[in-house]
C-alpha cells in the first residue's frame, strides 16, 4: 500500500493548472473577489497620483521655517486655501504659506508640510511653533507606485487589499482563471435524497452536500450528478458523463473490496490508469485515484463512502489539488502547523492517523482539542464544528496531553 506522502507526491503531480490564456473569463470587479487573477496587470496611473499632504496644516518652505521655535515663531502670509479635489492656482514664495488638508495637492513652490498642531492661526497668518523636518508630511508622486510597471502579478487570489488596489486603479474588468469545474457523484443503492423519506436500511447522501459545500469554499464549480445504484451499467455511464464535463471527478462509495464495490474496475475499463489504488492512512484507506487522457486530463478521486473518510481524504488529498488546478502559484499545498494537543492521542499505529477537532490559538500558543464521542469514520456528528486533522505517523501509537503534535489546519 502506498504511504501518505507516497500518495501525495503522485497526485500532486497528476494536477496540471489550467491555462492563463485559454481557460479565462472576463469578471466585474464586484464579482471577482477570490477569483484568481489570469494576466497580470498594469497601471498607467502613479501613486500617488500628485505630491499631496498627508496631514491638515500649512504647506511651506522648509528653509522659511527650519528655526522655528515655540519662543520664536516664524510667520508667514497664507495665499491660499487648499481642500482635498482643488487644484492649487498659486506658487508660494518666501515668506508666504498655504493652508492645505490631508490629501489635498501640494501647491508649487512649498516643499514641506507642518501639521496644524505645531502653528497658531491669526487672520491671514500662520505663526509656525515647531521647525519640521525638511518635506515633512508630503507624499509624492509615484513613491507609492510607477505607472507602467507590473501593479499585481498573474496567478494571486484577489481578495480585499487587492480589490481595493483595482477599484483605485480604475480596472473594473478584470480575467480571471475560470473555476476548476468538479463532479461529484454519490454510489449507493442505501442512499437517499436529504429531501425522501427514509426508509430502513437508507441512509441520506451527505456526501454529496458535504463535497459541494467544500469545492465551493476551495473555488472549484460543483457539478452534482447526483445519486448512482450500484449497478456497473448506471456507475459506467455516470462515470462517463463525469469525465466528459469535468476537470476533477469526485465519487464517494464504492472503493472497498466489496461485492457491491465497483468503481476501480470501472475505472480501468473507461481506460483509467489506476496511480493510487489505496492509502496507508486512517480513515481513508481505500481512497482510489485514477487519471484519464481526456481533452481536460481530468483526474478522478473515488473516495471512500464513511463520511469521515471522505472528508479527511478531500481535505489531504482534493482540496490542494483543486487549489493548484486554479492556476494559484502560491499556497495550494496543505497547511501543517505544530500544536499541543490538550488531551492523549491514539493510533495503532498501522497507518498515519488523522484525528478531527479543534485548533485554538491562545497566548501565541496553538492548542489541539480533539473532537469528542465515536471516533469511528462513519461518525459524521462530531465532525461538527472541528477546524483541523492532528496526524500521528505510522509506528506513532499515542502522543500525550501537553506534547506537540502536527496538525492539518482545514479551516
Ligand atoms: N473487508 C473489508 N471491509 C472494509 C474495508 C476493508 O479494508 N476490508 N475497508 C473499510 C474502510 S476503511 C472503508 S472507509 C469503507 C469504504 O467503503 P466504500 O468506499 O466501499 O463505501 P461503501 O461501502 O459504499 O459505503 C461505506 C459506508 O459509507 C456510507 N456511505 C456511502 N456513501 C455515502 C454518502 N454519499 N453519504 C453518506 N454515507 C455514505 C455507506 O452507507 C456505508 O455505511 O469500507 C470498509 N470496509
Ligand atoms: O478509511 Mo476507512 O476510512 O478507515 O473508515
Ligand atoms: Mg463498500
Amino acid at each position: 500500500m502506498l504511504s501518505v506522502n507516497e500518495a501525495e507526491n503522485i497526485i500532486f503531480n497528476l494536477a496540471k493548472p489550467l491555462n492563463n490564456y485559454t481557460d479565462i473569463e472576463t469578471v466585474d470587479l464586484l464579482s471577482a473577489t477570490g477569483r484568481i487573477l489570469a494576466s497580470p496587470v498594469i497601471s498607467q496611473l502613479d501613486f500617488p497620483h500628485w505630491d499631496n499632504s498627508a496631514m491638515d496644516g500649512y504647506a511651506v518652505i522648509y528653509q522659511d521655517v527650519r528655526e522655528a521655535s515655540e519662543e520664536k515663531p516664524t510667520i508667514l502670509n497664507i495665499v491660499e486655501d487648499i481642500p482635498a479635489g482643488y487644484q492649487p492656482q498659486s506658487t508660494i514664495q518666501s515668506g508666504q504659506a498655504a493652508r492645505i488638508f490631508t490629501g489635498a495637492v501640494m501647491v508649487k513652490g512649498a516643499d514641506t508640510i507642518v501639521m496644524q498642531e505645531n502653528t497658531r492661526r491669526e487672520n491671514d497668518k500662520v505663526f509656525i511653533l515647531k521647525a519640521p523636518s525638511p518635506q515633512e508630511f508630503v507624499r509624492h508622486r509615484a513613491s507609492y507606485y510607477q505607472a507602467g510597471a507590473e501593479l499585481l502579478p498573474a496567478g494571486i487570489q484577489l481578495n480585499a487589499p487587492e480589490i481595493a488596489v483595482l477599484a483605485a486603479a480604475q480596472c473594473t474588468k478584470l480575467n480571471v482563471i475560470r473555476r476548476p469545474r468538479v463532479a461529484i457523484l454519490s454510489t449507493g443503492n442505501e442512499l437517499i435524497t436529504p429531501e425522501q423519506t427514509l426508509q430502513p436500511g437508507q441512509i441520506v447522501d451527505s456526501n454529496q452536500y458535504a463535497l459541494f459545500s467544500l469545492i465551493k469554499q476551495c473555488g472549484g464549480e460543483p457539478l452534482m450528478l447526483g445519486i448512482i445504484k450500484d449497478e456497473p451499467g448506471t456507475i459506467k455511464a455516470a462515470i462517463t458523463e463525469a469525465i466528459t464535463k469535468a476537470d476533477i471527478v469526485l465519487s464517494s462509495g464504492g472503493v472497498s473490496v466489496g461485492d457491491y464495490d465497483y468503481v476501480e474496475n470501472i475505472l480501468e475499463s473507461l481506460g483509467g490508469e489506476i496511480k493510487v489504488p489505496s492509502v496507508a492512512m486512517k480513515p481513508g484507506k481505500p481512497l482510489t485515484v485514477a487519471s484519464f487522457t481526456t481533452p481536460d486530463a481530468t483526474i478522478y478521486f473515488g473516495l471512500p463512502g464513511n463520511p469521515a473518510s471522505a472528508l479527511v481524504s478531500f481535505w489531504r488529498f482534493v482540496e490542494p489539488v483543486i487549489k493548484k488546478c486554479s492556476s494559484i502559484v502560491e499556497g495550494w499545498q496543505p497547511k501543517f502547523i505544530k500544536a499541543q494537543t490538550r488531551q492523549d492521542l491514539n493510533s495503532n499505529g498501522k497507518r498515519e492517523t488523522y484525528i478531527w477537532g479543534k485548533l485554538d490559538l491562545v497566548d501565541g500558543v496553538n492548542y489541539f482539542s480533539a473532537a469528542g464521542g465515536s471516533k469511528s469514520s462513519g461518525n459524521l456528528i462530531n465532525l461538527a464544528q472541528t477546524n483541523a486533522l492532528a496526524v500521528l505517523e505510522v509506528g506513532k501509537k499515542s502522543v500525550s496531553a501537553g506534547e506537540e503534535v502536527r496538525v492539518l489546519q482545514v479551516y
